[in-house]
Parts: C-alpha cells; sequence; structure tokens
C-alpha cells in the first residue's frame, strides 16, 4: 500500500465586497477576498494538499496567476484537476481536512455545506471531508481581520 499525506496552506487578503467564497460556499460579509479567481482560500489549501501528496508542484504552477484564463475563475476547476490528476496516477482519496482562520465570519454555521459541496466536486463522501475553524485570537494578520487563512491536509492512497 502506498499511502501519501499532503498539506496545503492559503493566504487571501481582504478587499471590499458584500460575501466571500469558501469551500465553495457564498457567505455573506461586509467584506470579499481579493485573488486572480475566486480567491477561495479553503479550496484552494485543499487542492495544495492533494498536489502535494502527489508531489506534483503547487496550484499555482498548474493555473499561473499570470494567466487572464483563469481570472475570476471559480476554484472548483482547480480542485478538480488535483482530483483527477490524482485518480490518473492510480491514487484515490481517502480524507481531505481544512482549516479556515478568520476572526469573521463565523464557518459553523456554513460547515456542513461546504463539505457536502467540497465533497461534490471531489467525488468523496461528506464524512471523508472535514471543514472547521479557528480565530486566531485578535493576533496577526487574521487576528486584525486584514484576511482569511487556510491550511488543509489530504490523504491518498494506492493499493
Ligand atoms: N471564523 C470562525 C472561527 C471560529 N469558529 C468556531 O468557534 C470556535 C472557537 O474559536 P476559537 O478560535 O476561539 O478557538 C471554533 O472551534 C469554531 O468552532 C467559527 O465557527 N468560525
Ligand atoms: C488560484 C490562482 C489562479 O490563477 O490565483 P489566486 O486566486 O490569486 O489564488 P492563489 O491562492 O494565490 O493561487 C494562485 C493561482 O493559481
Amino acid at each position: 500500500m502506498d499511502l501519501r499525506l499532503g498539506n496545503g496552506f492559503d493566504v487571501h487578503r481582504f478587499c471590499e465586497g458584500d460575501h466571500v467564497v469558501l469551500c465553495g460556499v457564498n457567505v455573506p460579509h461586509d467584506k470579499g477576498l481579493k485573488g486572480h479567481s475566486d480567491a477561495d482560500v479553503g479550496m484552494h489549501a485543499a487542492t495544495d494538499a492533494i498536489y502535494g501528496a502527489l508531489a506534483e508542484g503547487d496550484i499555482g504552477q498548474h493555473f499561473p496567476p499570470s494567466d487572464p484564463q483563469w481570472k475570476g475563475a471559480e476554484s472548483h476547476i482547480f480542485l478538480r484537476h488535483a482530483v483527477d490528476l490524482a485518480s490518473q496516477k492510480g491514487y484515490s482519496i481517502c480524507n481531505i481536512d481544512v482549516t479556515l482562520i478568520c476572526e469573521k465570519p463565523k464557518i459553523g454555521p456554513h460547515a456542513a455545506r461546504m463539505r457536502k459541496v467540497m465533497a461534490q466536486i471531489t467525488g468523496l463522501n461528506p464524512d471523508q471531508v472535514s471543514v472547521k475553524a479557528t480565530t486566531s485570537e485578535q493576533l496577526g494578520f487574521t487576528g486584525r481581520e486584514e484576511g482569511i487563512a487556510a491550511i488543509a491536509t489530504a490523504a491518498l492512497v494506492r493499493t
């Protein structure tokens, strides 16, 4: 059995707006998130966790921010690409665990929907996808509400 673990980390800064997209879910907020794509920081971290497990570089290598093709892109494109790459190499995804780091918005009320959406994109069951959150106790850039950070872990297996 060939078991692989990968991690992903991403940050997007806040900008003017009235919602953020997190793990595929539109969450009302008094700010937006700035990015070349839809700035879905949680989905980007999950995507990089899969690329990491495969030793296949990172999201920016597969989808360069300099490429206008990805301007405003919905991030399910990136996650699905990583899943398809895993499948091509003979790997199944065991689970994905995402932690969103922000003071606001509150993630708890949206976490079940996020898990469901991520599961649909990846072809996993919702019980294989975890989305959770923490504040940083008002410390650092997330604590000052300058942006949102996300970390993710993915486990892949090839039998
Ligand atoms: N954006 C967030 C941050 C936190 N939560 C939930 O609150 C709990 C307590 O957060 P601490 O940072 O004080 O540990 C946390 O465990 C989450 O359940 C949230 O929903 N959204
Ligand atoms: C997703 C990409 C797509 O161009 O752009 P951003 O939305 O800026 O997101 P980031 O997390 O900085 O990853 C880089 C890019 O691959």
